[in-house]
């Protein structure tokens, strides 16, 4: 647990919870008024103890919110015929709205050829091609679920953001670029910054907005954060902890240091992380709602 003042915290566990009861209450209505169940699948290749407690907390949230929820594991040595057509069968189940295949992948495994195989209707992630460009030009497509978590947090502890300076450090295609994209939808003046970046303390310097999405514990400093600025930090890295053998998470900013100078920062654990397992059931009730016809 580090230290940040509660004015300054912006609680994305708290949030998520009221996001999911939200979400729960809207499945309820669509199961009462229509008989329709959201169905979310998540689909593992081979045995990974990290991915292990995310997919089961994913599972467990699904059902509390009353949707179904349907696990897929495969052994390591799955072919990628084998994966494809379970996709391809997932994709033709009517029970299904959301299918999930979690990363990363066996390396025998193309990825990019998983991920193209689900149709976008059922892209809870928001990967597929077609939403990735159904959200570089405003249609509407499923949003990738980090970054959307991201984005809720941003709009109720800032409201209207136009105007502001963002950077996103970190170009990946699950988090930096879509989540550029969405703080240029809110009328940000974007940095997408990363490992070339020349002189990065001065940039954040300059920015309203710092998303820190690099996968390096505590790269961004405290001191390269201007008074006032809000700070939402995306790592989730485990250290080997003290002797006794205890790991610790600690994001990707010197959170203690920066929230000496922000307004508002997340916490890791406790911040980011709850938000993309709740944007990924919101992805599974909009994704069900528009396989149905129905409105939004
Ligand atoms: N197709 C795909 N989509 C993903 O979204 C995806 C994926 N593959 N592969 C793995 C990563 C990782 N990921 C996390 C989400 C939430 C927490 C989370 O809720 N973390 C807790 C801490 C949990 C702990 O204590 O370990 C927190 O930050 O408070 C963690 C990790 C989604 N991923």
């Amino acid at each position: 647990m580090t230290t940040i003042p509660p004015e300054k915290l912006i609680d994305g566990k708290a949030f998520a919870e009221g996001l999911r009861k939200q979400i729960a209450a809207e499945v309820q209505v669509l199961r009462d008024q229509h008989g329709i169940q959201p169905g979310l699948a998540v689909v593992m290749v081979g045995e990974d103890p990290a991915s292990d407690v995310y997919v089961r907390s994913k599972c467990k949230q699904t059902g509390e919110c009353g949707m179904l929820s349907v696990e897929r594991r495969l052994p390591a040595d799955t072919s990628e015929n084998e994966l494809l057509l379970l996709v391809e069968a997932l994709n033709k189940d009517p029970a299904i709205h959301g299918i999930l295949v979690q990363l990363p992948l066996p390396r025998h495994i193309n990825a990019d050829r998983v991920l193209n195989t689900i149709v976008p209707e059922k892209d809870v992630d928001g990967f597929h091609p077609v939403n990735v460009g159904l959200l570089s030009t405003g249609g509407q497509a499923l949003v990738p679920c980090t970054p959307l978590g991201c984005s809720l947090l941003l709009k109720d502890r800032l409201g209207d953001m136009s105007g502001m300076n963002a950077v996103v450090i970190g170009r990946s295609n699950i988090v930096g670029k879509p989540m550029a994209q969405l703080l240029l939808k809110e009328n940000c003046t974007v940095t997408l910054a990363h490992s070339r970046t020349r002189d990065l303390p001065a940039v954040v310097k300059a920015a309203d907005i710092v998303v820190a999405a690099v996968g390096i514990p505590e790269m961004v400093k405290g001191e390269w954060i201007k008074d006032g600025a809000t700070v939402i930090d995306v790592g989730i890295n485990r250290l080997p902890g003290s002797a006794e053998g205890k790991s610790r998470l600690v994001g990707d900013v010197e959170t203690a240091e920066a929230a000496k100078h922000a307004a508002g920062i997340t916490p890791v654990p406790g911040g980011v992380g709850p938000m993309t397992i709740a944007c990924l059931l919101r992805n599974t009730l909009t994704a069900c709602k528009r396989l149905h016809g129905l409105e939004d």
